[in-house]
């Protein structure tokens, strides 16, 4: 049943020059899941995820948010998502609560609601409301939180986030945590990409391992890892250690 599955990928395909980043990514997420894609640096997470949501577009394959394709029926697949991209450039030179004005207005919200969220968002995300401060003066972490306050304005049905965890000290990832648990269990869906296992287990109920362009596991938490923990798994399916020790030796 497609209203079933929040986030629908089929055979995602990208190149870059000789670079295949991307060879045949199909993904379910399913409505209401806390869904983590592990991989490691270059397997193709933020490329995977940035197709998915419309912001490249890929060589072949389709994207679907809750049934709406992202390249055919744009208008609709956007105003149910959320997205909090890497490494793009927010627009800097405003401070939070101007950036949040910005993002609920191109959206077409009401001024009104857009000032009361904006308040009630960089309150919750210690990022002071009346904090004067321009966006490209906040640290890493603090652009983490008020791009992720730009993805939840609108009240998306679904979140995609690149690397949320990163870079945010462990405080203001416990309140992300929050943030998050609560807006799944208020019957929204998650996808978020991440390098750190811990993260995943705590929060994540299904899981994909990418790898080198491709999924290699997909699932539950408890299918994908079995009776191991997702570390080992994770080691197994990406290739591991080949170090002997001896490297480095003049160090
Ligand atoms: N714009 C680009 N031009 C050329 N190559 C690219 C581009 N973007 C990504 N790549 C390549 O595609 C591959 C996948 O990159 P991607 O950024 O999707 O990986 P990732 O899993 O998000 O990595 P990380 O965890 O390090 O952020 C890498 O080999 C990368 O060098």
């Amino acid at each position: 049943m497609i209203n079933d599955v929040a986030l629908a990928l089929h055979g995602l395909v990208k190149r870059f020059d000789t670079t295949l980043a991307v060879s045949g990514v199909d993904l379910n997420v399913p409505v209401g899941s806390f869904f983590g894609l592990l991989g490691p640096n270059g397997a193709g997470k933020t490329t995977t995820l940035s197709m998915a949501v419309g912001l490249l577009r890929p060589d072949a394959g389709q994207a679907q948010v809750l049934g709406h394709d992202v390249w055919a029926d744009p208008v609709e697949a956007k105003r149910l998502l959320g997205v909090l991209p890497d490494g793009v450039r927010l627009f800097d030179r405003l401070t939070g609560a101007e950036l949040l004005a910005y993002h609920g207005l191109l959206r077409g919200m009401e001024p009104g609601v857009v000032d009361q969220r904006a308040t009630e968002l960089l309150d919750v995300l210690a990022l002071g409301a009346d904090n004067r401060t321009l966006v490209v003066d906040y640290s890493a972490g603090m652009k983490k939180k008020i791009g992720l306050a730009c993805a939840l304005l609108h009240g998306p049905r679904v979140l995609v986030l690149d690397e949320p965890f990163e870079a945010v000290d462990p405080v203001s990832a416990a309140l992300i945590r929050d943030i998050l648990q609560r807006y799944v269990s208020g019957g929204g869906t998650v996808v978020f990409s991440s390098h750190v296992m811990e993260v995943v287990e705590r929060l994540c109920d299904h899981v994909a391992i990418l790898a080198a362009g491709t999924i290699k596991r997909v699932g539950t938490i408890d299918e994908v890892r079995g009776a191991r923990s997702l570390e080992d798994v994770f080691v197994e399916v990406v290739g591991g250690r080949t170090s002997t020790g001896s490297e480095l030796a003049w160090l």
